[in-house]
């Protein structure tokens, strides 16, 4: 027969083997989250633990989807919403405001995240920038950014760090900290369009990086400016109108250059300093144009100056009838199709053609000079 335990010895072993039974559970947690192999998407959808990087004290909304959307119905590689679904109604967020300091546009990275989402990877290093899309403002930065990331071997920073014209003295471990983890193998991208027109710019990217390759979006700069004064309106309605604005003296049409909107589409005007510290072979010039009427052709063109496998291709895109622009497709074609916001593709506002053509002829010879030098005809006319 088996010896009776008094009360007090069996609460003692039955503390004992709670104690036993929860540090089994303790270490078994440990293990299971600190193996790679438990790190993947699907694992993180459940646990759900990160959290956006903080950046001078901002918190930085970079491919964090929302934890209750990523545990209930999120499949490996879907976006989080909201965002712009196939011909549904574009996302009516509205552009956030800018934050000196801070990288910017975290709306436009929730509402487009890119096709090889992923919560930040934990694998993998931070590194400075390979590429950088340098500009210009309003010439389709943001298409490029999202569209070259679907590419397998990019791994694209989100948001805009403004690393070369507003955070330089924060450092570039500052800098580098902000970028997302990748493989050997794989390129880093970052965008600010407002480095082009940025005098030091070029000097200081050098610096940190000779070989670092460039990339520009250009567009007509007559509709450029119109797009600029179009998003400002949206932001500021009681600003004065386009006509006064961009010209000094209406009747003699002499053009205000001081003016921002006018003043960035002098494009061979800003691209000098960069040939002082770039050859030019390193220097991309993408079609804004094109890359609405042919996303396609002009991401080859993209993945080939990157030294990239041509994997983004026509099959990646469709034109989305009711946003009036080239949209992706959702890989392996089930599921949502992405849109970029609805920030991107605003109805511009109405111009007076006298004014359109004053600007066209305003335009015409810096247009010439910036063809000659980067050896490509745009056809602004
Ligand atoms: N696929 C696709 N979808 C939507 N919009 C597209 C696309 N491709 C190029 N564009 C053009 O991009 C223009 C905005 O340019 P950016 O992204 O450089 O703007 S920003 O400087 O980052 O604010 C934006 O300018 P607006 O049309 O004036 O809004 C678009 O014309």
């Amino acid at each position: 027969m088996a010896p009776r335990l008094s009360p007090r010895r069996a609460r003692r072993y039955l503390f004992l083997c709670t104690l036993c039974l929860s540090c089994t559970l303790l270490c078994y947690n440990l293990v299971l989250r600190s193996h790679p192999s438990m790190q993947s998407q699907s694992y993180q959808q459940f646990s759900c633990p990160l959290q956006p990087p903080i950046v001078g004290g901002k918190k930085l909304l970079q491919k964090i989807p929302p934890c209750p959307h990523s545990a209930a119905t999120a499949q490996p590689g879907s976006p989080p919403p909201p965002y712009t679904t196939g011909d549904q109604k574009i996302s009516n967020q509205t552009d956030p405001p800018k934050i000196t300091g801070a990288p910017t546009k975290p709306t436009e990275q929730q509402t487009y995240p890119p096709a090889n989402f992923t919560a930040t990877p934990r694998y993998g290093q931070k590194r400075l920038p390979q590429a950088i899309i340098v500009g210009v403002k309003k010439g389709g930065t943001r298409a490029v950014l999202e569209f070259i990331r679907v590419h397998p071997e990019v791994r694209a920073m989100g948001t805009e760090p403004h690393f070369f014209d507003r955070n330089y003295e924060k450092g570039l471990d500052w800098y580098r900290n902000l970028m997302p983890r990748s493989l050997d193998r794989q390129i880093t991208v970052e965008k600010t369009p407002s480095y082009f027109v940025t005098r030091d710019a070029p000097r200081k990217i050098a610096h940190m990086s000779p070989r670092v390759k460039l990339i520009v979006v250009v567009r007509n700069p007559v509709t450029r400016a119109i797009s600029d004064y179009t998003q400002t309106l949206s932001k500021k309605p009681d600003i004065p109108s386009f006509s006064e604005l961009a010209f000094h003296n209406k009747t003699s049409g002499e053009v205000d250059t001081s003016w921002n909107a006018i003043r960035i589409g002098l494009y061979a005007l800003h691209l000098q300093p960069w040939l002082n510290h770039f050859p030019i072979s390193q220097m991309h010039f993408v079609s804004g144009e094109r890359l609405i009427t042919d996303p396609a052709g002009e991401m080859a063109r993209v993945q080939d100056f990157l030294g990239l496998k041509r994997l983004v291709t026509d099959k990646h895109f469709y034109f989305n009838k009711t946003k009036g622009f080239p949209c992706l497709k959702k890989p392996g074609g089930g599921g949502a199709p992405r849109c970029l916001g609805k920030s991107k593709g605003r109805t511009h506002v109405q111009i007076n053609p006298e004014d359109i053509e004053q600007l066209r002829d305003f335009y015409r010879p810096h247009n010439i000079k910036f063809y000659e030098t980067v050896g490509q005809d745009f056809h602004w006319e």
